[in-house]
């Protein structure tokens, strides 16, 4: 069956509640779900933080409707002015395997995988070690191996882990 990693953020409105629907959502296709952390905005910095989470999912047969419907439940509104601007609920496919468990390679601009900016996002890299310690982002390798390379280390301290909240009610 196929399977996705997904990266869920949210850094307007009551971001746990937005981030805890999503899951909901997506319901029984939820194998794992990472800790939450509050993390710094990547990429526009004019903005609340956000709280951001990684789940392991599986058997959807389009990845992008998936994601794009729990936005839209999410009331996401996309300021075409603001690239990383920010939003109610974002969540990214970092990457994909087939039913015969081979990863998915696209440079479709639609669906690009693995997602073309993951591995230097410490916001996704590091809730994926909690829930795969030996994940290698398709392309890229070692997701361990990854949070140390510069950009992401540098950015890996900011990162607050937020135990006292779970998104698996
Ligand atoms: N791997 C992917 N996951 C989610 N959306 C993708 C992916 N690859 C391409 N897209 C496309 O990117 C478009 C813009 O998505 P979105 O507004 O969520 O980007 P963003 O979250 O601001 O930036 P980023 O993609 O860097 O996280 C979507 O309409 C979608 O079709
Ligand atoms: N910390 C953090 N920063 C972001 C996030 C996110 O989920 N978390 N999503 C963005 C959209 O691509 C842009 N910047």
């Amino acid at each position: 069956m196929s399977r996705a990693v997904l990266s869920l953020g949210s850094n307007l409105g009551d971001r746990v509640d937005h981030l805890r629907t999503a899951i909901r959502a997506l319901g029984d296709a939820v194998l794992v779900v990472s800790g939450v952390y509050e993390t710094p905005p990547w990429g526009d910095a004019d903005q609340p933080h956000y709280l951001n989470a990684v789940a392991l999912a599986h058997g959807s047969a389009n990845w992008l409707d998936t994601v794009r419907s729990l936005e839209s439940a999410a009331g996401r509104v996309r300021d075409p002015e603001r690239r990383f601007g920010p939003r109610t609920l974002d969540v990214d496919v970092i990457a994909a395997w087939n039913d015969a468990d081979e990863p998915v390679i696209s440079d479709d601009p639609e669906l690009t995988l693995p997602h073309p900016r993951a591995h230097l996002r410490a916001f996704v890299l590091r809730p994926w070690l909690d829930i795969q310690p030996y994940a290698q982002l398709p392309g890229h390798g070692f997701v361990y191996d990854l949070v140390r390379t510069a950009p992401v280390l540098d950015d890996l301290g900011a990162l607050r882990a937020c135990d006292d909240i779970s998104l698996e009610t």
